[in-house]
């Protein structure tokens, strides 16, 4: 085949290739787009239709952590590593920390079927899990495919359909597709936020043991729950912290109340600058308290935003678990778990702000610290789960500094 044609986005379901009209009629599942697009394949896990931003995840490992990342809310992921279901599922791999949390991702694309699991954690087949989860999932997709067309076009809202029987309705799914939300302007973060602020205890996943208690005399660390990832707070735990978690509804001065030593503004769904101004009050009443703060992904967004910084919406977005991010300070380089739709315009950012970090994918922002405020904060995910654990010095380097402020106070 000619460069040129094979270089074409072509959007197809190779399973159902060569008899349209017949297994449109009999396929179980079915991704469309408001423009009428229809990608058909097997439907997998839940049944029934869900509406989302459609994003394309190239982790080749973790799928239950990225499914389970309140971070997806509203977002249905599509897989470009092909096998999904070799690990299964169990109870350990849960991103979600609280019950609202669990309202991640919607829906998921893959190329392959779903396999069995042959591995020794698995407690559940991932197929089995995905339907207890109430997660949509399309199989036997193109994703190749899908994936050029949202590198050529952005991420488009599409509906994502399972149906045991078939008898989809193409035209009703694009209807809905057309009519669901845009990720722009999405506030997502309030509904996967915890109602209730609450202790956390438990510490980072070891083999073979698993997860254990942390330590009880660290300094307080209260974490604002956006939709914080649970191993965000592990890795807290891990680092030598105590952890309080509060909704992020939390005021600033109900935070300060607390007498953290530090904050975390977590990670979470949605467009940062339609979060709400909720939430930025809080992050600047702590900020102007002097309080050590540290945000993460969407926190490191809404910091910008709190400092008077923009955020705009990127084209494909950065979703995996490979993506190499550049520390302008050392000149290292880590590799980094990925998930955000958004990105820090760094021309934006205030006069008292430096960038620390950069996207060698992109060069978009990654990072950045306060030269005369205790406030840093990454645009990756440090805590990988999944992907590499390069950036775990985050959480050792913010912990360390509050137990020595602490130390050199008293
Ligand atoms: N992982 C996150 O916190 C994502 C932040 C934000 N929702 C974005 O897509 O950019």
């Amino acid at each position: 085949m000619p460069e040129a044609a094979e270089n074409q986005p072509r959007v197809r379901s190779q399973s159902h290739e060569g008899d349209g009209a017949a297994r449109a009629a009999h396929a179980t599942g079915a991704i469309v787009f408001a423009d009428g697009t229809v990608v058909y394949g097997d439907g997998a896990g839940a049944t029934g239709v869900a509406t989302g931003e459609l994003c394309f995840n190239t982790a080749m490992t973790g799928h239950q952590e990225i499914l389970t990342d309140p971070s997806y809310a509203g977002q249905v992921v599509c897989f470009t590593f092909p096998h999904i279901g070799n690990v299964g599922a169990n109870a350990e791999d849960e991103e979600a920390s609280s019950e609202p949390a669990r309202r991640a991702a919607v829906g998921m694309v893959s190329r392959a079927t779903i396999t069995p699991p042959a591995n020794w954690r698995a407690e559940q087949s991932f197929a089995e899990w995905l339907a207890a989860r109430g997660i949509i999932a399309v199989t036997g997709v193109d994703t190749r495919a899908l994936t050029r067309r949202i590198r050529e076009k952005g991420m488009p809202i599409v509906a994502i359909a399972h149906s045991r029987d078939g008898g989809l309705d193409a035209d009703r799914l694009a209807e809905l597709a057309g009519a669901a939300p845009a990720m722009e302007g999405a506030e997502l973060a309030r509904a996967v936020s915890r109602a209730e602020a609450g202790d956390w205890a438990v510490d980072g996943w070891n083999w073979p043991e698993g997860y254990a208690e942390g330590r009880a005399d660290g300094p307080l660390v209260v974490v604002l729950d956006y939709g914080v990832k649970a191993n965000i707070l592990r890795r807290l735990v891990a680092a030598g912290a105590r952890v309080r978690v509060a909704p992020g509804s939390t005021s600033a001065a109900d935070v300060l109340a607390m007498k953290p030593d530090g904050v975390v503004v977590s990670n979470g769904p949605g467009d940062p600058a339609a979060t709400g101004e909720y939430a930025l009050e809080t992050i600047r009443g702590v900020i102007e308290a002097g309080v050590p703060t540290l945000g993460i992904c969407l926190g490191h967004q809404m910091i910008a935003l709190a400092l008077g910084a923009k955020t705009v919406k990127m084209a494909q977005g950065h979703h995996g678990a490979n993506h190499p991010v550049k520390n302008r300070e050392t000149g290292q380089v880590e590799i980094v778990s990925m998930n955000h739709g958004f990105a820090v315009d760094r021309d934006t950012l205030p006069a008292d702000a430096v960038e620390t970090h950069v996207s060698l994918f992109d060069g978009s922002n990654c990072g950045f610290r306060l030269t005369d405020r205790p406030v840093f904060s990454v645009q990756h995910h440090p805590e990988a789960s999944p992907g590499p654990q390069d950036s775990f010095g985050v959480f050792d380097r913010f912990v360390a500094d509050l137990a020595k402020r602490r130390a050199a106070a008293n």
